[in-house]
């Protein structure tokens, strides 16, 4: 587990161009160490706001898109083209706009009649374990980047404040019932996926996350606080607003856009 590092920027929109530039650089390292690059995307108004940024940014097309694969930290389990799916507003706001290929995009499958949460879900896992290689040692690939937004309660991805997905150690992807935040039924990457991934960064903007992004960095525990458990092997980024950060310690943060 790394020990978080937390850069703070003035406002919502100068922090989702700068985490638009830092997939850029992130994203063209990975491709030129190993061919190829997985990101895991986050849904909420931060990570679509940082994707449509990187949609506006000429260096984009820097990234080589065939090289590129994705998958979500979590999805809000309705139907195909539901507004409210972390997978629609990704695309909305980047994957239309770029020519990557439709099978590099690994979305969690949409509600349909016949098929449970908790079907999607195993579903979901078993596209992350067939993906995974021995070096991975997860059931997932390891992410060389996994966005996280953060909830009000401290959740990230769907990973919500002592239920039961929180508890999981073996399955890369659990189905969520009775989620605190609407819609009740959604499927979440677990702790052992998310701490496989080699660089997490945690996304917060806003006054209504300053609290759970100063237990976050706290030493609390992870069942009750998951945002406090999502760390990745190489590196762990906060990438906050200044309303954000305004309850972290001084000496906690960095500015880098004052
Ligand atoms: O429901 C969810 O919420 C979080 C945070 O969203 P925000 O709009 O408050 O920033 C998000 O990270 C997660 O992916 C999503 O499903």
């Amino acid at each position: 587990m790394t020990t978080p590092e937390v850069l703070v920027h003035r406002d919502q929109a100068t922090l989702a161009a700068a985490v638009a530039a830092r997939l850029v650089t992130r994203i063209v390292d990975a491709q030129s160490a190993s061919g190829y690059a997985t990101l895991c995307l986050t849904g909420g108004r931060i990570g679509t706001a940082s994707l449509a940024a990187l949609a506006a940014s000429p260096a984009r097309d820097a990234i080589d898109w065939s090289a590129l694969h994705l998958w979500w930290g979590d999805e809000r389990f309705l139907p195909a083209g539901d507004p409210e799916r972390n997978e629609t507003g990704a695309r909305e706001a980047l994957l239309d706009h770029v020519p990557i290929p439709a099978e590099n995009i690994h979305a969690v499958a949409a509600q349909v009649p016949g098929l449970d949460v908790d079907e999607a879900a195993a579903r979901y896992a078993d596209d992350l374990l067939r993906a995974s290689r021995p070096e991975d040692h997860a059931p997932v690939p390891s992410f060389d980047v996994c966005l996280l937004g953060i909830g009000e309660d401290g959740h990230v991805a769907s990973l919500f404040p002592q239920q039961p997905a929180v508890h999981e150690t073996e399955r890369g992807a659990v189905g969520v019932h009775g989620a605190p935040k609407p819609p009740p039924e959604r499927v979440t990457l677990t702790f052992p996926a998310i701490t496989a991934s080699r660089e997490v960064w945690i996304l917060g903007s806003g006054a209504g996350k300053a609290d759970s992004v100063r237990l976050a960095l706290s030493d609390a525990g992870r069942i009750q606080l998951p945002a406090a458990g999502a760390r990745g092997r190489e590196r762990t980024l906060f990438l906050l607003d200044e309303d954000a950060a305004a309850s972290i310690p001084t000496k906690l943060r960095r500015l880098a856009s004052p």
